[in-house]
């Protein structure tokens, strides 16, 4: 016999759960005791940030990520960055302490009341284990299902259970893995494929999820295969094609109207890894215009079923695509440079501080090609997609859910999980407050994160859109003031604050082998 602790760690680590993002509480300590060697805690601050910090190593990993929060209070704290995770489909493990068996019932302090509801509909599925001998069965259970569903599971564990020696049958569970395959049939591919070929204008409408599949370069080979235009779909929280391939269109804007817009002309519009769609702000008008007719290829059935315009077929993007490029001819492409040279930034004449163009063009000038960005300032988009030059898969990471305090968190999840590769966070100084203990753990661990916090003193996105609604004196927009270097230095990290083009690039450029943070007073923009 042996422990539910003992066969939970087996479980875990043969599954390549050993990183935990945590706080924990007493009802966790007996779980995150003996920990075998190969784990590691990364401990996070603040419930929202541990779980923002799981949701971007995961999303960077393309793997399952594993965390621990503290009962109802942790739970409850990691429900907001959870709606990110839900967004991105991040297979997150969530774990919890309850408190012992028998104090649940009459609500001893700490416990978990009615803990499989508490996270609901935010999880894909939520547990609490009948009986110690169920826990190793149970957590296994919570893997496979945000494996499986590509959503956060939630299980919550009475402490009492992970010392009670179990059997063999316990055991089992450790000798399992389950695998996901939705290959498209022969007909379904054939079918498809006579779409596109028969279209005489198609339009690439790429989600977030072709860059999750790892597609990106096939993406990029499929456009200029068919000699497509691209366009990412609306509220992106990945990019799936380089932003200045001269077949990019740009970010579809995130109304009806705009949408309608943008297809005139294209007589097919084939959506891959993209719901249909995250719209945004409210602009009506028709889905699609006259005559253009729309499919989708998923393998998130949920996003096929609740869409309400086209066709949808739920399978693997991958050999969709390949069917595409190997049954369909080549169209001639003309010889143009595939990227397109980058605009001059446009500069902020009358306002103290910089144009965002002029931030993002620093950055694009002084941070390695390959660099990987977190990105969370909410009226700078334009702006970003104006000037920054992204090529590589996985350069781009956005709040799934438009939930605040994902990006400076995540941005240290991501460092996490790609080492080797430069990680910079681009952060609003509104959106900065929601994840901002972020910067204790990127200090403890010595994550090298670049964060550049844009400061322009205001809830820019809000101005922009109580105009939009004919609301323009709402109050709560005014966040000025704010010393973000001081506020770094005090979790630990070396902060500098630019005020003009040269102190920035001479602070982007300066050497470091740690987190830093660069706050940088910016003019307001439009979205
Ligand atoms: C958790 C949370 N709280 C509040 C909001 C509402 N909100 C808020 C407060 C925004 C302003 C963010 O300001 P910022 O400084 O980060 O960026 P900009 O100044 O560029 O808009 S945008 C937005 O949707 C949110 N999306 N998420
Ligand atoms: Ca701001």
């Amino acid at each position: 016999t042996t422990t539910a602790r003992r066969i939970a760690h087996e479980f875990l680590e043969r599954h390549g759960l050993t990183t935990i993002f945590g706080n924990p509480g007493s009802n966790e300590l007996p779980f995150l005791a003996e920990l075998p060697a190969g784990f590691r805690y990364i401990l996070g601050l603040h419930e929202g940030a541990v779980v923002a910090m799981a949701d971007g190593y995961a999303q960077a990993l393309g793997r399952p990520a594993l965390v621990n929060l503290h009962s109802a209070t942790g739970s409850g704290n990691a429900l907001g960055a959870l709606t990110n995770a839900v967004a991105s489909r991040a297979p997150l493990v969530l774990t919890a302490g309850q408190q012992v068996r028998s104090a649940m019932g009459i609500e001893a302090v700490l416990t978990n009341v009615d803990a499989t509801q508490l996270m609901r509909p935010l999880v894909g599925w939520s547990g609490e284990p009948s009986c110690a001998a169920d826990v190793p069965r149970s957590l296994a259970q919570a893997v496979f299902e945000a494996q499986l569903q590509r959503r956060p599971a939630y299980l919550s564990v009475p402490y009492d259970d992970w010392s009670v020696e179990l059997d063999a049958n316990a055991v089992a569970v450790t000798d399992r893995s389950v695998r996901l395959g939705q290959q498209p049939s022969e007909a379904q591919l054939a079918d498809l494929v006579a779409a596109v070929a028969a279209a005489r204008n198609p339009a690439l409408v790429l989600g977030g999820d072709i860059d999750a599949a790892g597609l990106f370069e096939r993406a990029v080979a499929l456009a200029e295969h068919l000699e497509s235009p691209v366009w990412q779909a609306p509220s992106p929280h990945r990019l799936s094609f380089p932003n200045r391939h001269r077949l990019f269109r740009g970010v579809l804007p995130a109304s009806i109207a705009a949408v309608e817009r943008a297809m005139s002309g294209h007589d097919l519009v084939l959506v891959s890894g993209a719901p249909v769609f995250r719209y945004h702000q409210h602009e009506p008008g028709r889905y699609l215009p006259e005559g253009t007719r729309l499919i989708q290829v998923t393998d998130d059935a949920g996003a096929a079923a609740r869409a309400p315009v086209g066709t949808a077929l739920v399978a693997d993007v991958a050999p969709v695509f390949e069917a595409l490029l190997h049954r369909i001819p080549a169209r001639a492409s003309d010889n143009a440079a595939r990227f397109l040279a980058n605009p001059e930034p446009a500069t902020a004449a009358e306002h103290s501080g910089l144009h965002p163009e002029q931030v993002f063009a620093a950055l694009r000038e002084t941070q390695p090609a390959e660099t990987c960005y977190v990105v969370e300032s909410t009226s700078t988009n334009a702006a970003w997609w104006r000037q920054i030059d992204l090529r590589e898969p996985g350069s781009y990471f956005w709040p799934a859910a438009g939930g605040l305090g994902f990006g400076l968190p995540a941005a240290v999840g991501v460092a996490l999980a790609l080492p080797e590769r430069p990680v910079a966070a681009v952060i609003g100084d509104g959106s900065a407050n929601y994840g901002i203990t972020a910067l204790w753990t990127a200090a403890r661990y010595r994550v090298p994160v670049t964060f550049v916090i844009l400061r322009n003193g205001t809830y820019g996105a809000l101005e922009w859109f109580a105009e939009l609604l004919g609301t323009p004196d709402v109050p709560g927009t005014d966040i000025g003031g704010i010393d973000f270097t001081a506020l770094a230095a005090g979790y630990g990290v070396p902060a500098t604050a630019a005020t003009d083009l040269d102190g920035l690039r001479a602070a982007l450029r300066s050497p470091t082998d740690g987190p830093r943070l660069i706050q940088v007073d910016t003019a307001p923009t439009r979205p």
